[in-house]
């Protein structure tokens, strides 16, 4: 299936893939937003097999649907799939030169900065250090959702804005270790929010940067004017935290905290302010959104399927212990490995709507030969999340929202080291390093959420599960829903 390619390179073709025509074939695919292009991939996967090519800004793209191609890649060749392509100019400054996780290519930097946010953040002693405010943010999270229930004209709530709140609330004190206020909250939200929702406008920029300078000049400015709100926002913020260290106010650490202390290996030099506000940035995108999205789903399908809710319901009640929840209002975070079917809810709402349908692209540390064909060290390779969750050969009534089948599968192993079956978080060196805390709030929240109210549809509603691609996959219809205190 795979084989290195480095002296004496025989002939092997790229992955098939449509005709290419240069400039309009480009022009079409980067007009589409990553929702438009997978029923696209869909008919062509179809025709040319599970690997496939399409040329996108002449370096080929390469699209990988067979979750055991997946395998031989991104597990048992990881060291070579664990690249990233060479970055777009938007995301050059974006990323300030790939000081990010996610934008770095594979190497010490990179690897410097995972391992300060996997053990700085995001082991299980420091998340642990965090459940007070996972308790706060519950707590004004349940507040909010009873007060919008009680309002008057409220038959249902209107349930996301509420989710993404808390979960902003969340990492923002786990990055500055502020109970920020409200208005800040939701101008950290804005400027990220704002440059995400312009994500396709600006992806046109990349396109022969030269022209499109003169060109679209205006367009450009509006770019780095949205780069320059987020440090507006952000800066303040570093600072304060940047004092409040100097003078030993708080003995917290945050994410910022260990930001201040890290230094680059291959540069020799801490980070400066700008990179710092990029790997913030990133911090609270990548644990947010995603987060809130998966959030949203798994209530949606908890409100379109109350036997699923009464079920979780009653494995709380047997593990709390009576029907009286008196002081027993909160499932404790310690809890949680006791709730089996729970974990099995949350595994099935991240196999039936992963947020992202893929992972970040990926590239090749050299040209390899995968399932015959060649993956070049100048392609993108780009993995089909959701198709590998929904494919029939592995996965019974795929498209049913059926928690119930992991249950057989106690041993089920997300990153799947051994097989994978699904990948919402990735697989490999690559893989998400936030899923453990990913899955700690989505149980966490979930279980306090049906523990607390009844989840209901409202009055001549509906759940409707169609998708929409944002930054994530959202509910097209966001989640509204009846809500009452349970008794
Ligand atoms: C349900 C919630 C989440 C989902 C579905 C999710 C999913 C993903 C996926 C698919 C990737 C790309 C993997 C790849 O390129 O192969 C990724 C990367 C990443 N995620 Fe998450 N994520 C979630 C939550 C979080 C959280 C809570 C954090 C941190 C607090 C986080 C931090 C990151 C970072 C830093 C990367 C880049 C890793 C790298 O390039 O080495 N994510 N995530």
């Amino acid at each position: 299936t795979f084989s290195s390619l480095t002296n004496n390179k025989p002939t092997v073709n790229l992955p098939p893939g449509p005709p290419h025509i240069p400039i309009i074939t480009t022009l079409s695919w980067l007009r589409k937003s990553f929702s438009q292009l997978e029923p696209v991939l869909k008919t062509l996967h179809a025709k040319h097999g599970p690997i496939i090519t399409l040329k996108i800004i002449s370096r080929p793209s390469i699209f990988i649907a067979d979750h055991s191609i997946a395998h031989h890649a991104l597990i048992q060749n990881s060291s070579i799939f664990s690249d990233r392509p060479k970055p777009f100019p938007t995301s050059i400054i974006m990323s300030c030169n790939q000081h990010t996780i996610s934008s770095a290519f594979y190497g010490a930097t990179w690897r410097t900065l995972r391992r300060n946010l996997a053990s700085e953040m995001l082991h299980p002693s420091k998340i642990k250090s965090f459940s007070e405010i996972r308790k706060w943010v519950l707590d004004t999270l349940i507040i909010r959702l009873k007060s919008a229930s009680e309002s008057e004209y409220a038959d249902s709530v209107t349930v996301i804005p509420h989710f993404k709140y808390a979960m902003f609330c969340l990492l923002v004190f786990m990055c500055f270790g502020e109970r920020i206020n409200h208005e800040k909250i939701n101008d950290i939200d804005r400027v990220q929010r704002s440059f995400l929702l312009s994500i396709s406008k600006i992806n046109i920029l990349n396109f022969w940067p030269k022209v499109t300078r003169i060109l679209l000049h205006k367009r450009w400015e509006e770019f780095l004017k949205l780069r320059k709100d987020q440090e507006d926002v952000l800066l303040p913020l570093i600072r304060a935290r940047k004092q409040a260290k100097e003078s030993r106010l708080n003995n917290l650490n945050t994410y910022v905290d260990t930001l201040l202390e890290l230094e680059l290996p291959e540069e020799k030099r801490k980070l400066n302010e700008e990179e710092m506000v990029s790997l913030c940035l990133e911090f609270l995108g990548a644990g947010t959104d995603t987060t809130s999205t998966a959030l949203q789903w798994i209530m949606a399908n908890l409100v379109k399927y109350p036997d699923v809710q009464r079920r979780i319901v009653e494995e709380i009640r047997d593990v709390m212990g009576g029907d009286d929840k008196g002081e027993k209002k909160e499932v404790k975070e310690e809890d949680l490995h006791k709730f089996q079917y729970l974990k099995c809810v949350i595994l099935e709402g991240l196999r039936r709507h992963p947020p992202g349908h893929f992972v970040l692209p990926h590239a090749v540390t050299e040209d390899v030969v995968l399932n015959g064909y060649l993956v070049p060290k100048t392609g993108v390779v780009n993995f089909l999340v959701a198709q590998m969750g929904w494919d029939s050969r592995v996965w019974e009534d795929p498209m049913e929202f059926k928690p119930e089948r992991f249950l057989k599968d106690e041993t089920f192993d997300i990153t799947g080291k051994k097989e994978i079956k699904m990948m919402p978080f990735g697989a490999g060196r690559r893989i998400c390093p936030g899923y453990t805390l990913a899955l700690l709030h989505l149980e966490y929240f979930v279980a306090n959420l049906v523990w607390n109210f009844d989840w209901k549809v409202p009055e001549g509603g509906d759940v409707d599960l169609s998708e929409t691609s944002e930054f994530t996959v959202v509910m097209t219809n966001p989640l509204k829903a009846h809500i009452s205190l349970r008794m």
